[in-house]
């Protein structure tokens, strides 16, 4: 496996916990298989939906507006065959403002570390200048692939289309490693055991990487921080586009409850009402929501308050995009 330097930022935390879990979870069984899959493609294709119907429980937030995946999400699932450790990264956005720059540099360094990458393609759709670049990056480095055609549920119009790209580009670049394709649905789950076939296939054999039990290492404040951005996404869809941002700032844990405090961040003093609502009503609704969902994860009664400030163009502030977590 390669754990290269330039994913040091997504990585770190894995050696940790690797050395941490080796002599918990380290066995014998060198048939066991171990690695990390890449998981790439455009923004809204189904990457989110797709590990949390692979690892059956809510590990990444999944919502209709566009690039709400912001920070890469290492999810694992393991199963008695070995270990896929699951890099999750944003779709490749348009530049805008540092953000983009970030997320762009994030999805496309995601590939060099990995043993293998899934790519997710929506065949409901018309193939992007996105997604094509995706297949010729894929091709250059002749990364073991699997390309999951997804949303086949919504009848699949454009798969031949895709699978033409890959065909026609291959031939024009020499390129000799051909992916292996997988058409199914993230939602309805269909296809999912013959994907999780072929990204076995793909890793190489060696002992488990993380304690069986772990099934996400995304640090617990961002985790929570996703789940109030969902709350807010859910409630706003597109009044509200990309300006806002929620940063954990103290989880204090009780023996009867935890009490979360969080701070939104808005860029404009306008945008503040919105997020607060009339009377309070918006930002007491995604408190509530948040607290549900919240509970039901952690398994304890949560508290969740939250505070809005206004910082001027985040996006633009280093201090306040590493504080955030995108940096
Ligand atoms: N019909 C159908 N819809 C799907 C399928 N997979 C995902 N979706 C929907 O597509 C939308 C986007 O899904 P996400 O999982 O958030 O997409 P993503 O690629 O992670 O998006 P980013 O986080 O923006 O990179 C959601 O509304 C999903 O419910 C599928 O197989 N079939």
């Amino acid at each position: 496996m390669r754990l290269d330097n330039e994913l040091e930022p997504v990585f770190s935390a894995v050696r940790n916990v690797i050395n941490v879990a080796s002599c918990a979870a380290m066995t014998d069984n060198t048939r066991q298989k171990a690695g990390v899959t890449a998981v790439v493609g455009r923004t809204n294709v189904g990457k989110s939906t797709l590990l949390n119907a692979l690892l059956g429980e809510k590990v990444s937030i999944v919502s209709d507006t566009v690039q709400t995946t912001r920070n890469v999400i290492r999810a694992i699932l393991t199963e008695e065959r070995g270990q896929i450790v699951f890099l999750d990264t944003p779709g490749i956005h348009k530049a805008e403002g540092d953000l983009g720059k970030n997320l762009n540099k994030m999805a496309r360094s995601a590939i060099g570390g990995a043993d293998s990458v899934l790519l997710v393609l929506d065949a409901s759709a018309k193939p992007w200048q996105e997604d094509e670049g995706w297949m010729r990056r894929l091709m250059k480095d002749e990364t073991p692939c699997v390309i999951l055609l997804n949303k086949m549920d919504l009848g699949g119009d454009f798969a031949e289309e895709y699978k033409k790209i890959w065909k026609d580009t291959a031939e024009e670049k020499g390129a000799t490693l051909p992916p292996v394709w997988v058409e199914g649905s993230a939602l309805n789950g269909d296809q999912l055991p013959e994907l999780s076939e072929a990204l076995f296939e793909q890793i190489p054999e060696g002992p488990l990487l993380f304690p069986e039990e772990i099934l996400t290492d995304y640090p617990r404040k961002l985790n929570i921080s996703d789940v109030i951005r969902e709350k807010y996404f859910d409630r706003l869809h597109d009044e509200l586009p990309h300006c806002l941002a929620i940063w954990v700032e103290s989880i204090e844990e009780t023996p009867a409850k935890w009490n979360i405090q969080a701070e939104v961040y808005v860029e404009r003093h306008s945008q503040k009402g919105i997020v607060i609502g009339e009377k309070g009503r918006l930002l007491k609704s995604v408190q509530y929501q948040a607290e549900k969902e919240l509970q039901e994860m952690y398994g304890v009664p949560i508290k969740v308050r939250l505070w809005v400030k206004v910082e001027k163009d985040w996006r633009k502030n280093f201090w306040i995009l590493k504080k955030l977590g995108y940096a």
